[in-house]
């Protein structure tokens, strides 16, 4: 079993105990569930901005505890004042430290598109994103059979939310339905987490032509954005670059500035 089927595994679990503690009758009484979204899509189609996704993110099963002091108000103000497209905030606690009360902090504080960056195996996760008060939702085609990514895709267009679709491979592409909004082309293998740059410039000419398209995983400098947007990218999503510094928002401000 490699590290994503355990996550995987374990996620299950731990959605079947939210199901009993909270159903989605009372998500759904979520004071944030009837909120306008903000288009994550646009967000990264806005030739006002640079197409950079920022992300926070306590630690990673790749890297350990990466920032554990980082303060998340502090964090995500600076992303989004200093010009990020949009926000990812990891959601999962077990293996990257975070919570669905960080996505509802940052949600109180800035209008920007917001991703939650979680491991979505049951549409309950879809109903949950809309109450704490997601724009977009990751699906994750390693982790899900197409027919899965389908019905979720469906869920998250009845609630509202755009998708975002990663694929590792060229063989995820068939996981693609009309309901994808933005496409992922992760860098990072997340069976054994080797990341190359590389499988980005690979994949891009299979990758549909109208679609808004990012890159996603070990991306280190403006030099690397550069080179993803000259072979096509919409835009990219970085977070260790910035969450492994004491400031990430200084971080980020900092690399932006650069792009
Ligand atoms: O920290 P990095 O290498 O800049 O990567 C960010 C993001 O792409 C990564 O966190 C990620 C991409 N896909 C995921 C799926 C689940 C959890 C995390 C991820």
């Amino acid at each position: 079993m490699n590290i994503l089927d355990e996550i995987i595994a374990r996620k299950k679990t731990a959605v079947a105990d939210a199901i009993k503690a909270v159903p989605v009758s009372k998500l759904e009484q979520s004071p944030l569930f009837s909120r306008p979204v903000v288009s994550f899509r646009n967000a990264i189609g806005d030739p006002a901005r640079k197409g950079i996704i920022a992300e926070f993110k306590r630690k990673s099963p790749s890297e350990g505890v990466i920032n554990d002091k980082a303060d998340l108000l502090q964090v995500t103000s600076a992303y989004t004042h200093a010009g990020a497209s949009a926000l990812s905030i990891l959601t999962d606690t077990a293996y990257f430290g975070g919570s669905n009360g960080d996505l509802e902090m940052a949600r109180s504080h800035e209008q920007v598109a917001l991703l939650r960056k979680e491991f979505i195996v049951n549409e309950y996760q879809v109903f949950e994103a809309r109450a704490i008060g997601a724009d977009a939702i990751l699906l994750i085609a390693a982790a899900l059979t197409a027919k899965e990514v389908l019905l979720l895709s469906l869920r998250a267009r009845s609630l509202g939310l755009e998708v975002l679709l990663e694929l590792h491979t060229e063989e995820e592409l068939g996981h693609l339905n009309p309901f994808v909004d933005v496409v992922g082309v992760n860098n990072r293998n997340l069976g054994t987490f080797s990341t190359a740059l590389q499988t980005s410039l690979d994949l891009f000419p299979a990758l549909p032509a109208e679609m808004f398209k990012i890159s996603e995983s070990g991306i280190h400098n403006p030099a690397d954005v550069k080179m993803l947007k000259d072979a096509g990218y919409d835009g990219c999503l970085v977070g260790t670059a910035f969450m492994k510094q004491p400031d990430p928002g200084r971080a980020f401000r900092d690399f932006i500035k650069q792009c």
